[in-house]
């Protein structure tokens, strides 16, 4: 009996093969990833999607142009709304995301911002009155919300937003203004041309006082005629790198009156006669961007292993050269160049999505307690989502890069569906808070945390390794001591000295009477390094605990190969820090590296499985390359035939423009 449950008559043998060389059930596998009943209703929605030609694609989405890319997608969105409850239960957002993946895959559900910034904002924000008069309707979808922050000449300096929203005691209204071009609200999703209301993040003025960014629900659109209501002025920003199914917008406001109750009031307060009361922490109104921080860390990593699965599956299909001359040519992935490539990223999407549930539960947590006036825990939420958005974002941008390459020349073609998938992977890096800023924002926690450990203060549990200065020795072979714990050592160590050593030049650099400001943008580049060292440290040590907590035998060792191989690869990345301070020798860190080449031979023989166990269905990978049956090489000929450019033999552009040109050149002979 195969352990794994997909093996089925007319795949490509060369990945049945593989499959029947699992040591681990792919089916418990996914039900540690997934839990119990969700890996089964994922199937059960795969399935019923497969049924239901309204939620399928005509053809692939690559082939269209961006209008009917939106439309089709308009209309998906229609189906699904309609129809999704018979498959799925919409309560669960785990559920939906799911329905939501099948249907839409990476690029363009025109909802998205609604279910993932608005109102998110609205219950994080809004105070229960108001909560009671929004959420039923948005739930409902009686409108469609966005959240609109960013402006043209501001993303990333929130304190300098120029959208103006002034209170008027008169008629107990805000008026919220557009008063430069600069001051557009440029780049909100769903906003150009779907959303009926945003969250508009203006200033607030009282009888002439700023407070600073406060957060407001403006009419963009009528409900009804869906045309744009007097002050506005709306569109579609154009096309991007990726994401183009969705219509990322401007948004000009011209004295656009709304009514006092539409600030958000959870945590800042306007009275009607213009008395303002701010909230207990100043930064309460980033609510949305924290939630969004805590939730992307899951969504980038599902496109890595999406990324992965494509290219294990297509590494061992595909055939090319030979290891021994004369015994033949080989599968692809048998290269260890190939396994180092893709086992690696496989590796940081396992821990990355692993560790991406700890982080929404710690969310929950946190925002949980915040809701009720206890922000205690913010400043370590805030730091942890900073670092963690800008190492997924950005490790895991690199790792589909690799996986895409890893795939030769078809990995180019969007018949991978890589390509695609790194341009909306790769966004991360930028939403959210570009990542320099916010490694930085990380940072300054960081080295808080040493100044606190020199006044002999406490520190939170996230920094209680910084006390640690009896580690500064690499305790790898020793006895009694095993590879992981020596690995997780020496990046407690890599972390610990390098927040210590920029911490004392910058403090030597004030020393020496230059400002504090100037101090920092001199370090700034290692003060984002040292933010990275922190932020792989606690991932490492976070996917280590989630394994360890593994109860079925034969999935904890499984995924003892996996975090074992992320554990040696992060060391090996980072290893030239060993050798400062004089923590590692070569040697030492060649024995890393062996025991990372013997990792790559150990988890060959599971590779599929492993991608196989994280269950993406062919529908949603849009993959040629991916298949689950690894019968490539007729369906990219299929998928090349049906591309629109092949439907005439004689383009009738060749024969207005080409076909006369050449005649011409004849003619003149
Ligand atoms: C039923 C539901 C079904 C759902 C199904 C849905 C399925 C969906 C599938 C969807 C598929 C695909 C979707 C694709 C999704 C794409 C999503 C894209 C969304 C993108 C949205 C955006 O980008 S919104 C805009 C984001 N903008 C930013 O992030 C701006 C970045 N800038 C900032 O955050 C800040 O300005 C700053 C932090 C950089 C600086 O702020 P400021 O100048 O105000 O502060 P200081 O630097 O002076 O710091 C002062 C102190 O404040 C601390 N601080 C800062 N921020 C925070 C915070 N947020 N919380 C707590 N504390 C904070 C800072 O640390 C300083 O502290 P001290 O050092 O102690 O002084
Ligand atoms: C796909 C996508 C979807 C988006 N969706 C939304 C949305 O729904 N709603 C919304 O409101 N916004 C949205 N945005 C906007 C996004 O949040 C901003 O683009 C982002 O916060 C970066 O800000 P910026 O564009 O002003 O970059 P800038 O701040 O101009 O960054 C440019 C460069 O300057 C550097 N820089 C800037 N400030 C500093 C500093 N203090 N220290 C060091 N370096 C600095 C950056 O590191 C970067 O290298 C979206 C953007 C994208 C790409």
């Amino acid at each position: 009996m195969p352990l794994n449950h997909l093996i089925r008559d007319g795949d490509n043998p060369d990945i049945t093969e593989e499959r029947q060389k699992a040591t681990f059930s792919t089916e418990e596998l996914a039900i540690e990833i997934y839990g119990e009943p969700l890996a089964q209703r994922r199937r059960e929605i795969s399935a019923e999607v497969l049924k239901r030609p309204e939620l399928l694609d005509d053809c692939p989405h690559v082939f269209l142009d961006r209008t009917t890319k939106v439309e089709n997608s308009m209309k998906k969105t229609v189906a699904v709304m309609e129809k999704g409850s018979e498959i799925c239960d919409f309560t669960s957002r785990e559920e939906l995301g799911h329905l939501v993946c099948e249907v839409f895959g990476d690029d363009g559900f025109p909802l998205s911002i609604h279910f993932v910034m608005f109102l998110p904002a609205i219950q994080g924000q809004a105070d229960d009155e108001q909560a009671e008069q929004w959420i039923p309707r948005a739930m409902r979808l009686e409108f469609i919300g966005t959240y609109a922050q960013t402006e043209l000449g501001h993303g990333t300096n929130l304190r300098a937003l120029e959208t103006t929203a002034t209170y008027d005691k008169r008629t107990q209204e805000f008026i919220l203004h557009t008063p430069t071009v600069s001051a557009y609200k440029w780049w909100p999703g769903n906003l150009g041309k779907t959303a009926n209301y945003v969250i508009a993040n203006a200033q607030l003025y009282i009888d002439g006082k700023s407070h600073g960014p406060h957060n407001f629900l403006v009419q963009i659109r009528d409900e009804n005629t869906h045309q744009p209501m007097p002050g506005i002025t709306v569109g579609d920003i154009g096309p991007k790198f990726g994401l183009n199914t969705n219509d990322n917008g401007f948004l000009r406001f011209d004295h656009v009156r709304i009514p006092r109750r539409n600030m958000l009031m959870r945590h800042s307060k306007v009275s009607a006669d213009g008395v303002y009361s701010p909230p207990v922490h100043p930064k309460l109104s980033y609510g949305a961007m924290i939630f969004v921080r805590a939730t992307m860390i899951r969504m980038l990593a599902h496109v890595v292993l999406k990324a992965a699965t494509i290219a294990i599956r297509y590494s061992c299909v595909r055939r090319q050269g030979e290891i021994k001359t004369g015994n033949g040519e080989v599968k692809i992935l048998e290269y260890q160049t190939q396994q180092h490539r893709l086992f690696t990223a496989l590796a940081r999407g396992f821990a990355y999505r692993l560790v991406g549930d700890e982080v929404k539960n710690l969310y929950e947590k946190i925002a949980e307690e915040v809701k009720h006036g206890n922000v205690e825990q913010l400043a370590d939420l805030h730091a942890l989502l900073s670092g963690m958005k800008s190492i997924v974002s950005y490790d895991s941008g690199k790792a589909i890069e690799q996986c895409r390459m890893a795939c030769g020349g078809h990995g180019y073609s969007h018949a991978s569906g890589i390509p695609e998938m790194y341009a909306v992977e790769i966004a991360g890096c930028t939403y959210e808070g570009e990542n320099m800023v916010m490694l930085q924002q990380q940072a300054r926690y960081l080295v808080k945390g040493i100044h606190r450990l020199a006044h002999g203060e406490e520190l939170s549990t996230m920094l209680q390794y910084l006390a640690n200065t009896s580690n500064n020795k690499f305790r790898i072979g020793e006895s009694g001591v095993d590879l992981e714990n020596a690995l997780i050592l020496a990046l407690e160590y890599i972390a610990r000295s390098t927040i210590e050593r920029v911490t004392a030049r910058l403090d030597s650099l004030q020393n020496k009477g230059l400002s504090a400001e100037n101090a920092w943008n001199e370090n700034a580049v290692e003060l984002t390094r040292a933010s990275r060292t922190h932020t792989r440290l606690w991932i490492a040590r976070c996917f280590r605990d989630r394994v360890h907590r593994i109860e079925n035998h034969a999935i904890r060792s499984a995924l003892t190969d996996i975090l074992e191989l992320f554990l040696t690869y992060e060391v090996v990345d980072m290893s030239q820090y060993l050798y400062q301070g004089g923590y590692a020798n070569s040697d030492q860190v060649a024995q890393v590296k062996d025991a990372m080449y013997k990792l790559l031979e150990k988890i060959r023989p599971n590779a599929v499985s492993y991608v196989d166990a994280y269950e993406v269905s062919d529908t949603e990978l849009r993959s040629v390359l991916g298949r689950r049956d690894g019968n490539v090489y007729d369906n990219l000929l299929k998928w090349a035939k049906s591309n629109p450019l092949n439907r005439t033999e004689v383009l009738p552009a060749v024969e207005k423009h080409l076909m006369p040109m050449m005649l011409a050149a004849k003619s003149k002979l």
